[in-house]
């Protein structure tokens, strides 16, 4: 089976001693990840070494970046390298999440670029893609985020793209409370697979990861994720409350 990830993005919330607490609650609700199972925390960068220690020895769990820079090292005030994430034991980095897209103009080219730099590095990047709502009323989003992965991803092998993950976040789902029915859901990844399929071929797309994102939440997570092409959830709100991420985790296949 394909890996099932259940990814937390605590975005830019929480001080160190509420992410301490944070950490700290879930690790000790009770929850068992199986074999194809993992879950990933996209902490703050000041938190990140805090959260890797409480998670050391923890098997499938894994700590993330929500972003880093696409150069290695240099003169380039208040950014932060792969280099330097990977000195500190962060596996994966979010790429290209829509608030990134928004609000610090990161675009597909751009995206390519980090994504080179993460898997140079030897780091799992966590790509996401999603159209705003503009864009689903208009009835374009399959050939829109197809593109966006056609722009930042299919540059790459096959082998290096079999190392990502994907992340499908339509905006409109964001923060909302409106999540996407799990049949839009499973209409666009099996759209992004077969986009995938029809570059790289289908033994290499059914390896690939889909994580949905947008208001997932304890009550929905099951649903959403039992559906045949989506592989677990990167999950924003509900992430910050340990019982409702620790109930999403137990609710991957
Ligand atoms: O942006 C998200 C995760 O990256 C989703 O956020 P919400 O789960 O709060 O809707």
């Amino acid at each position: 089976m394909r890996k099932q990830v259940a990814a937390a993005n605590w975005k830019m919330n929480l001080t160190y001693q509420q992410a301490e607490e944070l950490i700290t609650g879930i690790i000790n609700t009770p929850h068992e990840l199986s074999a194809d199972q993992y879950a990933v925390f996209a902490v703050p960068f000041p938190y990140l070494t805090m959260v890797a220690d409480k998670l050391k020895g923890k098997a499938n769990t894994g700590v993330a970046a929500q972003n880093c820079y696409t150069k290695t090292s240099g003169a380039y005030t208040g950014e932060t390298s792969v280099e330097m994430l990977k000195s500190i034991e962060v596996g994966y980095v979010v790429l290209g999440h829509s608030e990134r897209r928004e609000y610090f103009n990161e675009s597909n080219e751009m995206l390519a670029e980090k994504v080179n730099v993460v898997l140079g590095a030897g780091l799992t990047p966590i790509f996401c893609c999603g159209e705003a709502l503009s864009i689903r009323e208009a009835g374009t989003q399959n050939e829109y985020v197809g593109n966006q992965l056609k722009e930042s991803l299919f540059h790459l092998s096959a082998d290096d793209l079999k190392k990502v993950i994907i992340a499908y976040e339509p905006i409109w789902a964001i923060g909302t409370g409106k999540t996407a029915t799990s049949e839009q859901a499973q209409e666009m990844h099996a759209h992004l697979r077969s986009v995938l399929a029809a570059q790289y071929g289908t033994d290499v797309a059914n390896e690939i990861s889909i994580l949905y994102g947008g208001s997932v939440k304890g009550s929905n997570a099951k649903e959403i994720f039992g559906q045949p092409d989506v592989d677990g959830g990167l999950v924003g709100g509900a992430s910050l409350k340990a019982d409702e991420f620790v109930q999403i985790i137990q609710s991957l296949k």
